[in-house]
């Protein structure tokens, strides 16, 4: 990983909004602090059983991330040199102050210290989300899931697209994280066909994307384990199967994170649950099997996916991989804060202006979860001002393309 990633950021692209930040009490990013990190905290303790000095480390963070000040990581850590650099303009600060992106990554990355994932005992390499996200892929929800795959089979390819499309965008409704405290302030959950849940919908130029020219690699930079990951799955099979795709890769993060996010592990238990699965889906399992065999599929990662930069910092690396793609898909809240940036852009920003420097064609497949949105068109905007939370409530859905 570079140590050198600038802070704050190339002064490049349109003029920029403020960065989202938490110090406001009536705000979201102070609730995820002061409210959902809590309700973690023992969520972790009841999930694994740690031993006495990772508990003591688990309460000395939980002190300092809900009601204390951002201190370094353990000197012996691995990225100790990257987050020095990283922190230095934080440490010392209450949580809320630095941006919000920031602060989420760095407490998860602290999380991790603390519950010994790097250190030398026993817990080292155990992933504290597991039996979440185990839970979820082994639940009786998974299985209508994949049952109703074979409910496709009498779609055509454009319809099948489209339809699975837009089943990866809903899949990011599954996210674990947001379950702790889900604020349904504006409401009961939206069904995926409620009419204006999807604020942009941009499936058909990202198929006449595809199909306008001669298949190459799509990439998808995923966001949640379980319930998302297995209709990400899904989609990347259709791409390859269709010809739409000649080849895919698939980005998970390089270590656990935001409670549900996809590892390699997660992609690897996913792919024996799809499977092991009866009827379609078993069928796209064995497919994506082969597929990883092959090399169609691969499964790849990068510490950058768990840095604390917006994608216009990614580093050179990753970059070129990513611009060599027909079409990088982007899952999930996180990603897409990454993407746009974690600003208070107006809504109505062009999405095209905010993603200009991600490098090549780029889709956003992304429930609404955190305060970001661009690229609304002012009726739209306009009517949403009415629904106060509209923002948080994992009601409302984008899919937004730049070519
Ligand atoms: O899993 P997703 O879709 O990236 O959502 C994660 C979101 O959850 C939160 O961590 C808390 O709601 C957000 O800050 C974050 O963007």
């Amino acid at each position: 990983m570079r140590t050198d990633q600038p802070v704050p950021h190339r002064p490049e692209g349109p003029a920029r909004a403020p960065e989202i930040v938490g110090s406001d009490p009536a705000g979201f990013p102070w609730s995820v602090f002061h409210d959902r990190h809590p309700l973690l905290f023992q969520q972790l303790r009841d999930a694994l059983p740690y031993p006495p000095d990772a508990l003591r480390r688990l309460a000395e963070f939980e002190a300092e991330a809900v009601h204390g000040v951002i201190g370094p990581l353990e000197p012996s850590a691995h990225d100790r040199a990257d987050w020095d650099l990283w922190s230095r303009p934080y440490l010392g600060l209450p949580w809320t102050e630095p941006p919000f992106l920031w602060a989420e990554v760095y407490f998860y990355r602290r999380l991790l210290s603390a519950t010994g994932y790097f250190g030398p005992g026993p817990m080292r390499g155990v992933d504290p989300f597991a039996p979440l996200k185990e839970a979820e892929l082994l639940g009786p929800a998974v299985d209508q899931e994949l049952a109703a795959l074979d409910r496709l089979a009498g779609l055509d390819q454009a319809e099948l697209s489209c339809a699975l499309l837009l089943s990866s965008l809903w899949g990011n409704r599954a996210d674990l994280s947001f379950e702790i405290s889900a604020d349904r302030a504006d409401g009961p959950p939206a069904q995926e066909s409620a009419p204006g849940a999807l604020l942009v919908d941009d499936r058909a130029a990202v198929l006449s994307h595809l199909r306008d020219r001669p298949p190459g690699r799509v990439c998808l930079i995923a966001d949640n384990a379980a319930r998302e990951l297995l209709p990400d799955l899904v989609l990347l099979d259709h791409l390859l199967g269709s010809g739409l795709a000649a080849s895919a890769t698939l980005y998970v993060k390089p270590q656990p994170c935001y409670v549900s996010d996809a590892t390699v592990a997660d992609t690897l238990a996913a792919l024996r649950r799809l499977r092991d699965a009866p009827g379609a889906a078993g069928r796209t399992g064995a497919r994506l099997w082969r597929a990883v065999g092959s090399g169609r599929l691969a499964v790849s990662t990068h510490a950058f996916f768990c840095a604390p930069f917006p994608f216009r910092d990614m580093p050179d690396d990753l970059r070129a991989e990513l611009a060599s793609a027909t079409l990088t898909l982007t899952k999930g809240d996180l990603n897409y804060r990454r993407l746009v940036e974690d600003r208070h852009w107006p809504a109505t920003t062009p999405f095209a202006a905010v993603t200009a420097a991600f490098p090549g064609p780029v889709a956003a497949l992304r429930t609404v979860k955190s305060d970001v949105v661009v690229g609304l068109d002012p009726a739209t905007a306009a009517a949403l001002e009415s629904h106060p939370g509209w923002r948080t409530s994992g009601t409302r859905a984008v899919l937004q393309f730049r070519p």
